[in-house]
């Protein structure tokens, strides 16, 4: 049934899909051809493995309209863009979950970092780790001036590392010393902080929504040839890495999570999340 009904539909009617099917996303078309998903898994659009693949689904569903040329990517929390990945997928999970979670994560990326469409991240929250990933598969964005916001990889406070080819991309969008200083220092830059460094590309003071729109709109009017071929030549040689090791990716994962130790520090990081 939902896959039966067109992006246009999905969006007028997102009250009616809401009571019927939890889709985890708002798809709303400020202009003919831009089309907005707003993540939307309270309380913190933590991607859990139905909020990832509802993602992909949509920008997929979005992908498939021809006169849509821009995606903004937002959340309907103003506090929060997304706290990452969903920590509870990894707490005691069965090895089957796990494989499916991770692969899911994989297609989310895959899927947004190569699409046709002109991708712009509208950070309006915190936006750690899995959440920093989101936006860096954008090709633009923007954020909230707020101090008080957070961006960046902090997976070696919690005791892990970032996969391959998330690092890979945090070099690509940072550069390598950068990258390396806030990736083993689990570094959550500022608005401004990440300003300076490439992370983000914009930071606004008003209604960073809007700026987005108007961001979409620019990108909307560039011939979409010269775009896709632009996309692929920067952003090919790494999606075709994962691809290519997309089953060792998953062992890496999931040896990893199911280890003892890092469950005890999974545990852990949710009693002080809770505790709070
Ligand atoms: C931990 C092991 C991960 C292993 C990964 C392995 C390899 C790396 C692979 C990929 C890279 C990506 C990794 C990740 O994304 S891991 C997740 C990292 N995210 C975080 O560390 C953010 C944690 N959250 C926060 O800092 C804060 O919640 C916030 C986003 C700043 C918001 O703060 P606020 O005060 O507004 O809310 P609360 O803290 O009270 O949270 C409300 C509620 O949500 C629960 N929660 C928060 N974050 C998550 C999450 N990521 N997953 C699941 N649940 C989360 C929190 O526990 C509260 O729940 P409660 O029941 O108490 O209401």
């Amino acid at each position: 049934m939902l896959s039966r009904l067109s992006p246009r539909l999905l969006s007028s009617s997102p009250r009616l899909l809401s009571s019927s099917i939890r889709t985890l996303v708002n798809v709303t078309y400020p202009s003919p051809s831009v089309a907005v998903l707003e993540l939307d898994r309270p309380p913190v659009n933590s991607l859990s493995l139905e909020m990832a693949t509802s993602i992909t689904s949509h920008i997929k569903q979005i992908e498939s309209d021809p006169q849509i040329r821009s995606l903004i990517l937002t959340s309907s929390n103003p506090k929060i863009f997304s706290a990452g990945l969903d920590i509870t997928e990894m707490s005691r999970p069965s090895k089957t979950r796990l494989s499916t979670f991770w692969r899911s994560i994989q297609s989310l990326f895959l899927t947004l970092y190569s699409t046709r469409l002109s991708t712009i991240s509208c950070i309006t929250g915190h936006s750690p780790a899995g959440g920093c990933l989101l936006s860096m598969s954008c090709d633009y964005r923007v954020m909230s001036r707020n101090p008080k916001l957070g961006i960046g990889l902090n997976e070696t406070r919690l005791g892990i590392a970032a996969p391959f080819w998330l690092k890979d991309l945090f070099v690509k969008t940072v550069g390598y010393r950068e990258a390396e200083l806030g990736l083993s220092r689990g570094k959550l830059y500022s608005p401004e902080e990440a300003l300076k460094i490439g992370l983000v590309d914009e930071i606004v003071d008003g209604e960073v929504y809007d700026v987005a729109v108007e961001r979409a709109e620019e990108y909307a009017e560039i011939p979409e040839k010269g775009i896709v071929a632009t996309k692929r030549m920067c952003r090919g040689e790494l999606v075709r890495d994962l691809e290519g090791k997309i089953e060792e990716d998953v062992g890496w994962f999931t040896d990893f999570i199911l280890e003892e130790g890092t469950q005890k520090g999974i545990e852990g990081y949710l009693k002080s999340l809770s505790k709070k």
